[in-house]
């Protein structure tokens, strides 16, 4: 079996036109042009790629983007008063800081000092407790991305074996929750699990949620299974010429499309997802702001 590759890329672009949809009614209707700051500390290259990326997709669909760039040596408090100023700010409803920040600063004191209510990310504690009890809010934003691939391709996902692999507070944990509501039985296991690929070995639903690439091999996987590779490990690649780099995921790919039913590729799979989904959770608390019930096909 040849699996079907899941298109990622073509998936978000679909969702950011019906993301445009919404925010055109939103300011027609209601005059709220949804607003997102993004916030970047430091020079990290990987980080202003994606700071990037998003900054330019929240104007195409029309909404009000703002991105601070502070440098490396930016104090905490500075960083808090920016936050704390984001928070005030009206024209503002969705928040994110990048991470990772520089070591001098405390990421659990900035995320803690963001606005739940404007929480895009849904990093703080009040949105992951949300999240957990199925109250409306924003739901985090990979895991909404793998959610909505996994909907595509699957459609009910109720009584299937998902087999989550990594326990990330940023990844694992909160898609765990996810296919949970969905009925799916769900396993978390993680690198120091007994018997890893037996595990995986009984999943119709793979997430490999690792960070170690091509980790998860094609014999681990049961033949038809779907696999939803979230790994984005970025890679020395002297063959494509000094200093160039490329991307590989959790998963063998190469193996894994020879027996899974459908695998999203890397790049092209999750992480335009995890973009589209961003301006998706901006929509979602631009909505619960004004007292608006947020679109049913934003959310999980
Ligand atoms: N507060 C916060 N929220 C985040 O959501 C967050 C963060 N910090 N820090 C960094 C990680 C990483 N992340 C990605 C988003 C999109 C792609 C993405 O679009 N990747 C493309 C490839 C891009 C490339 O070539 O580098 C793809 O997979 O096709 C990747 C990674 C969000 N993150």
């Amino acid at each position: 079996m040849v699996a079907t590759i899941i298109d990622g890329k073509s998936f978000a672009e679909g969702l950011r036109t019906r993301i445009a949809g919404h925010v055109a009614r939103l300011k027609a209707e209601h005059g709220i042009t949804p607003g997102l700051a993004v916030v970047i500390v430091g020079h990290d290259p990987g980080s202003q790629v994606y700071v990037a990326q998003k900054a330019k997709q929240t104007v195409e669909v029309g909404m009000h983007s703002e991105k601070y760039e502070l440098p490396e040596t930016v104090s905490e408090a500075e960083v808090l008063a920016l936050v704390k100023k984001l928070n005030a700010d009206p024209a503002i409803h969705g928040i994110l800081v990048q991470l990772p920040v520089p070591d001098h600063i405390d990421p659990k004191k900035i995320i803690g000092t963001i606005d739940p209510a404007k929480d895009v990310d849904c990093f703080t504690p009040a949105s992951v407790g949300k999240l957990a009890i199925g109250l409306p809010g924003p739901v985090s934003c990979t895991p909404l991305g793998c959610l909505m691939l996994l909907r595509d391709n699957l459609g009910d996902l109720s009584g299937l074996h998902a087999v989550v692999v990594g326990r990330s507070n940023l990844v694992g944990k909160p898609i765990a929750q996810l296919l949970l509501r969905e009925n799916c039985t769900v396993t978390i296991a993680h690198s120091r699990s007994k018997d890893l690929p037996g595990l995986v070995r009984q999943a119709d639903i793979v997430i490999a949620a690792v960070g170690r690439p091509e980790m998860i091999k094609g014999d681990w996987i049961k033949p038809g299974a779907t696999v939803i590779d979230v790994g984005i490990n970025r890679i020395a690649a002297p063959e494509r010429g000094e200093g160039k780099t490329r991307l590989l995921g959790d998963v063998e790919f190469a193996s894994a499309k020879e027996v899974a039913g459908a695998i999203t590729p890397v790049p092209g799979g999750v992480g335009p997802m995890t973009i589209a989904c961003l301006l998706a959770n901006t929509i979602t608390t631009a909505s619960l702001i004004n007292g608006l019930v947020p679109p049913s096909d934003l959310t999980a």
